[in-house]
Protein backbone atom coordinates (compact mmCIF):
# COMPACT_ATOMS: atom_id res chain seq x y z
CA UNK A 1 0.00 0.00 0.00
CA UNK A 2 1.38 3.67 -0.73
CA UNK A 3 1.51 6.37 1.73
CA UNK A 4 -1.32 9.14 1.63
CA UNK A 5 0.75 11.64 3.03
CA UNK A 6 4.75 11.88 2.94
CA UNK A 7 6.82 14.57 4.34
CA UNK A 8 10.42 14.36 3.12
CA UNK A 9 13.28 16.71 4.99
CA UNK A 10 10.03 19.09 5.67
CA UNK A 11 11.70 22.25 7.56
CA UNK A 12 10.43 25.59 8.58
CA UNK A 13 12.01 28.64 10.09
CA UNK A 14 11.00 31.45 11.24
CA UNK A 15 13.69 34.33 11.78
CA UNK A 16 16.61 32.16 12.90
CA UNK A 17 14.09 29.22 14.89
CA UNK A 18 13.40 26.15 12.87
CA UNK A 19 10.35 24.98 13.92
CA UNK A 20 10.21 21.91 11.93
CA UNK A 21 13.41 20.45 11.40
CA UNK A 22 13.91 18.33 8.20
CA UNK A 23 11.13 15.93 8.89
CA UNK A 24 10.23 12.70 6.67
CA UNK A 25 7.01 11.38 7.88
CA UNK A 26 4.81 9.06 6.22
CA UNK A 27 0.78 8.29 7.09
CA UNK A 28 -0.85 5.53 5.25
CA UNK A 29 -4.82 5.22 4.34
CA UNK A 30 -7.30 4.68 7.05
CA UNK A 31 -4.97 5.23 9.88
CA UNK A 32 -5.34 7.32 13.26
CA UNK A 33 -1.75 9.07 13.94
CA UNK A 34 -1.33 11.43 16.81
CA UNK A 35 1.03 13.89 17.29
CA UNK A 36 2.52 14.64 20.74
CA UNK A 37 4.92 16.70 22.03
CA UNK A 38 6.23 19.43 24.30
CA UNK A 39 4.56 22.82 23.86
CA UNK A 40 6.72 24.40 20.69
CA UNK A 41 7.78 21.26 19.32
CA UNK A 42 6.49 22.35 16.22
CA UNK A 43 3.29 20.09 16.06
CA UNK A 44 0.65 23.12 15.05
CA UNK A 45 3.68 24.51 12.01
CA UNK A 46 3.91 20.68 10.75
CA UNK A 47 0.32 20.19 10.29
CA UNK A 48 0.34 24.25 8.70
CA UNK A 49 2.64 23.25 6.39
CA UNK A 50 0.89 19.94 5.03
CA UNK A 51 -2.14 22.18 5.07
CA UNK A 52 -0.44 24.91 3.11
CA UNK A 53 -1.41 27.05 5.64
CA UNK A 54 1.96 28.28 5.70
CA UNK A 55 5.43 27.28 3.09
CA UNK A 56 7.98 25.38 3.82
CA UNK A 57 11.45 26.38 4.33
CA UNK A 58 12.99 23.34 2.67
CA UNK A 59 11.66 19.68 1.47
CA UNK A 60 8.73 18.12 0.00
CA UNK A 61 5.11 17.28 1.00
CA UNK A 62 3.77 14.38 -1.50
CA UNK A 63 -0.10 13.92 -1.24
CA UNK A 64 -1.73 10.77 -2.90
CA UNK A 65 1.68 10.66 -4.90
CA UNK A 66 1.67 13.54 -6.35
CA UNK A 67 3.48 16.79 -4.77
CA UNK A 68 1.72 19.16 -3.07
CA UNK A 69 4.95 21.18 -1.82
CA UNK A 70 3.83 24.52 -4.45
CA UNK A 71 -0.18 24.13 -3.79
CA UNK A 72 -2.01 26.78 -2.21
CA UNK A 73 -4.16 25.62 0.71
CA UNK A 74 -7.73 25.92 -1.34
CA UNK A 75 -6.01 23.46 -3.79
CA UNK A 76 -5.14 20.94 -0.92
CA UNK A 77 -8.66 21.42 0.28
CA UNK A 78 -10.13 20.15 -3.11
CA UNK A 79 -7.40 17.15 -3.42
CA UNK A 80 -8.86 16.34 -0.20
CA UNK A 81 -6.93 17.29 2.92
CA UNK A 82 -9.28 19.11 5.33
CA UNK A 83 -7.87 21.23 8.34
CA UNK A 84 -10.06 22.14 11.33
CA UNK A 85 -10.45 25.56 11.00
CA UNK A 86 -8.81 27.92 13.71
CA UNK A 87 -11.78 29.07 15.88
CA UNK A 88 -11.15 32.49 14.25
CA UNK A 89 -12.44 31.62 11.34
CA UNK A 90 -15.80 30.77 12.77
CA UNK A 91 -18.49 33.95 12.30
CA UNK A 92 -19.63 34.37 15.89
CA UNK A 93 -23.09 36.58 14.36
CA UNK A 94 -23.53 33.44 11.80
CA UNK A 95 -25.43 30.31 12.60
CA UNK A 96 -23.78 26.60 13.39
CA UNK A 97 -25.50 26.00 9.77
CA UNK A 98 -24.56 28.76 8.08
CA UNK A 99 -20.48 28.96 9.18
CA UNK A 100 -20.80 25.34 7.68
CA UNK A 101 -22.43 26.10 4.60
CA UNK A 102 -19.93 28.39 4.07
CA UNK A 103 -16.61 26.81 5.05
CA UNK A 104 -18.24 23.81 1.49
CA UNK A 105 -19.08 27.21 -0.19
CA UNK A 106 -16.14 28.87 -0.31
CA UNK A 107 -13.92 25.92 -0.63
CA UNK A 108 -16.18 23.43 -3.15
CA UNK A 109 -16.54 25.26 -5.84
CA UNK A 110 -18.98 22.92 -7.62
CA UNK A 111 -22.05 24.31 -8.33
CA UNK A 112 -24.06 21.65 -5.94
CA UNK A 113 -27.62 22.22 -5.39
CA UNK A 114 -28.84 24.43 -2.37
CA UNK A 115 -30.57 21.07 -1.38
CA UNK A 116 -27.53 18.92 -1.30
CA UNK A 117 -25.93 21.76 0.40
CA UNK A 118 -28.32 21.64 3.13
CA UNK A 119 -28.13 17.94 3.48
CA UNK A 120 -24.61 17.88 3.61
CA UNK A 121 -24.05 20.65 6.29
CA UNK A 122 -26.74 18.60 8.44
CA UNK A 123 -25.47 15.50 7.98
CA UNK A 124 -21.82 16.71 9.04
CA UNK A 125 -23.57 18.43 12.32
CA UNK A 126 -25.18 15.71 13.28
CA UNK A 127 -22.18 13.85 13.22
CA UNK A 128 -20.51 16.51 15.55
CA UNK A 129 -23.25 16.26 17.65
CA UNK A 130 -24.32 19.77 17.27
CA UNK A 131 -27.66 19.46 14.77
CA UNK A 132 -30.23 20.54 17.59
CA UNK A 133 -27.88 23.70 17.82
CA UNK A 134 -28.29 24.46 13.98
CA UNK A 135 -29.53 27.90 14.03
CA UNK A 136 -28.12 29.15 17.34
CA UNK A 137 -25.26 32.11 16.33
CA UNK A 138 -22.01 30.14 16.63
CA UNK A 139 -20.58 33.03 19.17
CA UNK A 140 -23.31 31.49 21.78
CA UNK A 141 -21.30 28.06 21.38
CA UNK A 142 -19.67 27.03 24.51
CA UNK A 143 -15.87 26.84 23.38
CA UNK A 144 -15.46 23.13 23.42
CA UNK A 145 -18.51 22.66 20.73
CA UNK A 146 -17.14 25.79 18.69
CA UNK A 147 -14.08 23.05 18.28
CA UNK A 148 -16.41 20.55 17.60
CA UNK A 149 -18.36 23.03 14.89
CA UNK A 150 -14.71 23.34 13.50
CA UNK A 151 -14.73 19.70 12.89
CA UNK A 152 -17.96 19.92 11.27
CA UNK A 153 -16.74 22.13 8.90
CA UNK A 154 -14.06 20.43 7.83
CA UNK A 155 -16.74 16.87 7.84
CA UNK A 156 -18.55 18.58 5.07
CA UNK A 157 -15.78 18.88 2.66
CA UNK A 158 -15.64 14.91 2.92
CA UNK A 159 -12.05 15.10 3.36
CA UNK A 160 -9.19 11.79 2.89
CA UNK A 161 -7.13 13.47 5.00
CA UNK A 162 -8.64 14.87 8.40
CA UNK A 163 -6.36 16.87 10.37
CA UNK A 164 -7.38 17.78 13.63
CA UNK A 165 -5.60 20.14 15.89
CA UNK A 166 -6.14 20.00 19.37
CA UNK A 167 -10.08 19.02 19.26
CA UNK A 168 -10.50 18.28 22.43
CA UNK A 169 -9.86 21.16 24.19
CA UNK A 170 -12.50 22.61 26.04
CA UNK A 171 -14.31 19.57 26.13
CA UNK A 172 -16.21 17.70 29.26
CA UNK A 173 -15.63 14.38 30.07
CA UNK A 174 -18.70 12.75 28.60
CA UNK A 175 -18.34 14.98 25.47
CA UNK A 176 -14.41 13.55 24.86
CA UNK A 177 -15.96 10.36 24.90
CA UNK A 178 -18.05 11.44 22.14
CA UNK A 179 -15.37 13.02 19.98
CA UNK A 180 -13.25 9.24 20.55
CA UNK A 181 -16.09 7.61 18.89
CA UNK A 182 -16.35 10.08 16.13
CA UNK A 183 -12.51 10.33 15.43
CA UNK A 184 -13.30 6.62 14.74
CA UNK A 185 -15.79 6.95 13.40
CA UNK A 186 -14.11 9.58 10.77
CA UNK A 187 -11.55 7.26 10.30
CA UNK A 188 -13.83 4.93 8.64
CA UNK A 189 -13.88 7.10 5.54
CA UNK A 190 -10.50 9.16 6.21
CA UNK A 191 -7.24 9.29 7.28
CA UNK A 192 -6.86 10.89 10.81
CA UNK A 193 -4.14 13.07 11.66
CA UNK A 194 -4.41 14.80 15.32
CA UNK A 195 -3.04 16.93 17.59
CA UNK A 196 -3.39 16.10 21.05
CA UNK A 197 -2.37 17.25 24.65
CA UNK A 198 -5.01 14.68 25.98
CA UNK A 199 -3.21 11.25 26.63
CA UNK A 200 -6.14 9.30 27.32
CA UNK A 201 -6.76 10.25 24.06
CA UNK A 202 -3.88 9.78 22.26
CA UNK A 203 -3.51 6.69 23.92
CA UNK A 204 -7.58 5.65 23.07
CA UNK A 205 -7.38 6.66 19.47
CA UNK A 206 -4.10 6.27 17.99
CA UNK A 207 -2.84 3.44 15.74
CA UNK A 208 0.46 5.20 16.03
CA UNK A 209 1.93 8.41 17.33
CA UNK A 210 4.77 10.50 16.37
CA UNK A 211 6.32 12.38 19.31
CA UNK A 212 7.72 16.00 18.20
CA UNK A 213 10.46 17.48 19.86
CA UNK A 214 12.51 21.10 19.13
CA UNK A 215 11.26 20.53 15.24
CA UNK A 216 12.52 16.87 15.23
CA UNK A 217 10.52 13.23 15.00
CA UNK A 218 12.09 12.20 18.73
CA UNK A 219 10.16 8.58 18.56
CA UNK A 220 7.44 6.83 16.38
CA UNK A 221 5.63 3.96 16.78
CA UNK A 222 2.28 2.10 18.49
CA UNK A 223 0.97 3.48 21.92
CA UNK A 224 2.99 0.63 23.56
CA UNK A 225 6.10 1.58 21.82
CA UNK A 226 5.84 4.83 22.95
CA UNK A 227 4.45 4.65 26.26
CA UNK A 228 7.76 2.70 27.33
CA UNK A 229 9.62 4.43 25.18
CA UNK A 230 12.71 6.59 27.42
CA UNK A 231 13.56 9.20 25.48
CA UNK A 232 9.59 9.86 25.34
CA UNK A 233 9.41 9.68 28.87
CA UNK A 234 12.54 12.00 29.44
CA UNK A 235 11.19 14.79 26.94
CA UNK A 236 7.48 14.76 27.09
CA UNK A 237 5.34 12.06 29.50
CA UNK A 238 7.60 13.25 32.90
CA UNK A 239 7.84 9.56 33.52
CA UNK A 240 4.25 9.79 34.86
CA UNK A 241 1.95 9.50 31.85
N1 LIG B 1 4.15 32.57 12.99
C1 LIG B 1 5.19 32.37 13.80
N2 LIG B 1 6.15 33.30 13.92
C2 LIG B 1 7.21 33.08 14.70
N3 LIG B 1 7.44 31.97 15.43
C3 LIG B 1 6.50 31.02 15.36
C4 LIG B 1 5.33 31.15 14.55
N4 LIG B 1 4.57 30.03 14.67
C5 LIG B 1 5.24 29.22 15.52
N5 LIG B 1 6.39 29.80 15.94
C6 LIG B 1 7.38 29.21 16.84
O1 LIG B 1 7.70 27.93 16.34
C7 LIG B 1 7.83 27.00 17.40
C8 LIG B 1 6.87 25.84 17.17
O2 LIG B 1 5.55 26.32 17.39
P1 LIG B 1 4.26 25.41 17.21
O3 LIG B 1 3.08 26.26 17.47
O4 LIG B 1 4.33 24.70 15.90
O5 LIG B 1 4.46 24.35 18.38
P2 LIG B 1 3.41 23.32 18.97
O6 LIG B 1 4.14 22.05 19.14
O7 LIG B 1 2.19 23.29 18.13
O8 LIG B 1 3.11 23.96 20.39
P3 LIG B 1 1.77 23.94 21.30
O9 LIG B 1 1.66 22.55 21.83
O10 LIG B 1 2.09 24.95 22.36
O11 LIG B 1 0.63 24.33 20.41
C9 LIG B 1 7.60 27.77 18.68
O12 LIG B 1 8.85 28.14 19.22
C10 LIG B 1 6.81 28.97 18.23
O13 LIG B 1 7.04 30.06 19.08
Amino acid sequence: MNALLETRGLSRDFGGLRAVDRVDFSLMPGEIRAIIGPNGAGKTTFVSLVCGRIEPSAGTIVFDGADITALPAHRRVRLGIAYTFQITSVYAQLSVFDNVALAVQRTLADGRSQGRLRAGVMEALERVGLADRAWLPAGQLAYGHQRLLEVAMGLALKPRLMVLDEPTQGLGDSEIENFIALAREIAASATVLLIEHNMDVVMQLAHRITVLEAGRVLAEGSPDVIRTDEAVQRAYLGGGA
